[in-house]
């Protein structure tokens, strides 16, 4: 395995414009080339953060992680499990996360804050996160929407929007406290549609895996105004494999704790991924039958799942 410098794309996705100018036409093409080569790419963005919200947002969090174990572990989805806080255990030493299901909607954020604060909830932090999290659902459907232009599938796109959810993840991970370099968070594909993520301090880390399985690509943005885009598992599929998903992985070194916060677009419940007629031909027959997006993120939280190089084809494979 190499660590030549190789760099993932940089885009730039500020004042975009409307839909059919020049610059989007070609921006597009960027993202699409991206998307199906790397799987991800940088988005950059004039203030797209400001610096006021993301020290806030960052309070916040740190106050968060500090909660006592066991109300975080209250943060439980029982019928997804994949969507609940994961602590720190023998396996996994530096990482802890919380999920926030409905990250959009004011009501679902508020019943997370008063779980996690019952005393008087935490106003500001419901806030923040919704502003957050509402940045960054627009560069998800900006993206979702050249992706499907570019691909000839203007058809689909209002489906495509309107048939998603977003759930919030946070990351924490814990300074190794050594120079050397430390798995933070072990190498797995999103399963879910697209993600975009933004980190909140400059502790690097993330590293992306090229399509050719050779080297792993260092892959945190350049500056903090801006977001990593990538490829779900579900989108590959959606797109019968058009767009490439890639292993990712968190590799921490040093003394300062790395914090970044991921928007995860799912299906909404019921929904059934099914890859438009117009993407299979010869050169690309189907690749997985159509298949209720639960099913499947549940099956990926199992050990059969989890041990699977690829459980969607195990599962749903055509
Ligand atoms: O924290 C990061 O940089 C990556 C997080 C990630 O890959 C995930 O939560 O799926
Ligand atoms: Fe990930």
């Amino acid at each position: 395995m190499s660590f030549v410098s190789m760099k993932i794309p940089l885009i730039d996705l500020s004042n975009l414009g409307e839909n059919d100018s020049t610059r989007w036409e070609s921006t597009k093409i960027q993202i699409r080339e991206a998307l199906q080569e790397y799987g991800c790419f940088e988005a950059t963005f004039n203030n797209i953060i400001p610096l006021e919200l993301r020290k806030s947002v960052g309070d916040g969090i740190r106050q968060l992680f500090d909660l006592p174990l066991a109300t975080k572990l209250l943060n439980k989805n029982p019928q997804i499990p994949l969507h609940s806080y994961v602590g720190r255990n023998d396996s996994n030493t530096l990482v802890e996360s919380i999920a926030i299901d409905g990250a959009l909607s004011p009501h679902e954020v508020d019943t997370f804050t008063n779980l996690m604060w019952p005393d008087q909830g935490n106003p500001t932090f419901s806030k923040d996160i919704l502003l957050y999290c509402g940045k960054l659902s627009k560069v998800d459907k900006i993206v979702r929407r050249m992706v499907l232009e570019s691909l000839g599938l203007e058809k689909y796109i209002d489906e495509q929007i309107n048939s998603t959810d977003y759930v919030c993840r946070i990351q924490k991970y814990e300074a190794p406290r050594t120079p050397h370099s430390t798995l933070g968070l072990y190498s797995h594909t999103d399963k879910n549609i697209m993600t975009t993520l933004h980190r909140l301090n400059h502790v690097n880390g993330l590293q992306v895996l090229s399509k050719d399985g050779k080297t792993w690509i260092p892959a945190d943005t350049t500056s903090l105004d801006s977001i990593i885009v990538m490829v779900g598992t579900t989108l590959r599929a959606w797109t019968n494999g058009r767009l490439h998903d890639p292993l990712h992985r968190v590799v921490v070194s040093g003394n300062e704790t790395r914090y970044t916060i991921g928007l995860f677009t799912v299906a909404k419940k019921g929904y059934v991924i099914k890859t438009p007629e117009e993407l299979v031909n010869e050169d690309h027959p189907l690749l997985y039958k159509p298949f209720d997006y639960y099913k499947f993120i549940n099956f990926t939280s199992t050990d059969a799942g989890r041990a699977s190089p690829d459980p969607l084809k195990e599962y749903y494979g055509a």
